[in-house]
């Protein structure tokens, strides 16, 4: 019985005046029933318009939660400076670099190592918010002043790509871009498929179809070999087990690779990076937030594998990270193609990054303790089920051979670096980390 009916008295002639004054409306007040539905219409279009994703440059949409924001470019004094930041100072072999994710961590450092050597750079970012954006801010900052200029956008804008294209011939193309973070991609998964899929694939498309193509150098990750158990992790082993979304995207990025470089002669090298930190580094890392938490006298959780196992990794220093980018760059070789269609077989390679030897996470943890001289409230804990794998070991020879790759930084001397950084950034240490 609907609550219509409860009510006792007259329901007749409620029901027959509320009728009366709809068929008058329907059928006698064209203007009113114009007014009626007009009003009806725009409130359904304002309302699917407020839910739809924001627009970037109304070229593109982006499905993370974090990173809701429009950018706004163009004009001449934009390609001015796009144009005297890809100005090369050795005019005759320098290279003129489209670096993505150039104010995150590894990007940062890339971009200002090709800019000291005279290469052309130009950035690409679109700021997110996947941690601290003033991080990011500060390392525009630093580019800034040795003369990198970054673009503010998203590899997703297709637009914004194929104008930078249009502007500057870029000879590589550096894409660092990405979304990183392997536990983070159970919070939101959606966000890795956009980057890392998504916006790959978009990138692809517009090196493919540029003339010249550019070579492309882009970050794979140690994730790659997932559970694989035969130590050191060699580039012809498996890597059809990805415990972790950011993984598995990993992964089909280098199948995207391959069947860019099969089609469209596109010359494309992956690097796969072994757990990366240092100076300016990834807070979402671990050795970034026990060192905050630490000065701050909070708990940290150290993983262990079933079984009291030592949870390790095989931890890289960023500078021996650049040296073997600067590597790759240096010895991609042209993609065959032109405006699309392949001319000829071209490169396709992919290195391991690592440093060779893996470091306990109880280690790292001491060293820092020793570092920071305060001692930290640790809380071993099992492994949470979260996408981390219980160590990473790279064979570095292939790179070794091909890149001239030689990491020379052994965790203590990494950390004691970043430790000194850390503390003058967050100038005041203790009090300073505490906000
Ligand atoms: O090598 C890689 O390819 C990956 O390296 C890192 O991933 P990960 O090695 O997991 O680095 P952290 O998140 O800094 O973790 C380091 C170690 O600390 C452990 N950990 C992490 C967090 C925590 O609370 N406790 C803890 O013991 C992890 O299990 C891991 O063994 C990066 O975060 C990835 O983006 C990158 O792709």
């Amino acid at each position: 019985m609907s609550r219509l009916d409860d009510i006792p008295s007259s329901p007749g002639k409620f029901k027959i005046d509320k009728s009366s004054y709809f068929n008058r409306l329907r059928f006698q007040s064209s203007p009113i029933k114009f007014a009626f539905i007009s009003f009806f219409l725009l409130c359904l279009i304002s309302l699917l318009f407020l839910r739809s994703p924001p627009s970037v440059n109304s070229s593109q949409s982006d499905p993370s939660r974090r990173s809701l924001r429009t950018f706004t470019y163009g004009g001449p004094a934009w390609e001015k400076r796009i144009r005297a930041s890809a100005r090369t100072r050795t005019s005759s072999n320098g290279m003129t670099v489209l670096v993505t994710g150039a104010a995150g961590f590894v990007g940062t450092h890339v971009s200002s190592a090709l800019k000291r050597r005279g290469d052309g750079v130009i950035g690409l970012d679109n700021f997110n918010d996947y941690y601290d954006p003033s991080l990011k801010r500060a390392r525009q900052a630093l580019l800034e002043r040795s003369g990198v200029f970054i673009v503010e956008g998203d590899i997703n804008d297709v637009e914004l790509l194929r104008k930078l294209f249009k502007i500057v011939s870029f000879t590589h193309v550096m894409h660092l871009a990405a979304q990183a973070g392997v536990r983070y991609a159970m919070e939101n998964p959606s966000s890795y498929v956009h980057s890392n899929i998504a916006g790959l694939v978009n990138l692809l498309e517009v090196c493919k179809a540029a003339n010249p193509q550019p070579a492309i150098v882009w970050a794979s990750s140690s994730s790659v070999y997932g559970l694989n158990t035969k130590v050191p992790f060699s580039e012809k082993d498996r890597t059809d087990q990805p415990a972790s979304l950011y993984a598995a995207t990993k992964k089909a990025g280098e199948e995207i690779a391959h069947t860019y470089n099969h089609i469209y002669g596109l010359s494309l090298t992956g690097l796969r990076f072994f757990t990366v930190y240092g100076p300016w580094g990834r807070p979402d890392m671990a050795y970034f937030f026990f060192t905050k938490d630490i000065l701050k006298g909070k708990s940290i959780s150290i993983f262990e594998s079933p079984n009291h196992g030592t949870v390790a990794r095989d931890f890289t220093y960023i500078d021996d990270i650049v040296k073997g980018c600067l590597g790759a760059l240096d010895t991609a070789e042209k993609s065959t193609g032109t405006g699309g269609k392949k001319r000829g077989p071209a490169q396709l390679r992919v290195f391991n990054l690592g440093n060779t030897s893996p470091v306990p996470v109880s280690d790292l943890v001491s060293i820092l303790e020793r570092q920071l001289k305060v001692k930290a409230k640790k809380n071993v804990i099992k492994m949470p089920r979260n996408g981390d794998v219980p160590f990473t070991h790279a064979n570095i020879s292939l790179a070794q051979r091909e890149l001239g790759y030689k990491p020379t930084t052994d965790l203590q001397t990494g950390l004691k670096k970043f430790v000194r950084w850390y503390l003058s950034y967050y100038s005041g240490g203790k009090k300073a980390a505490a906000r």
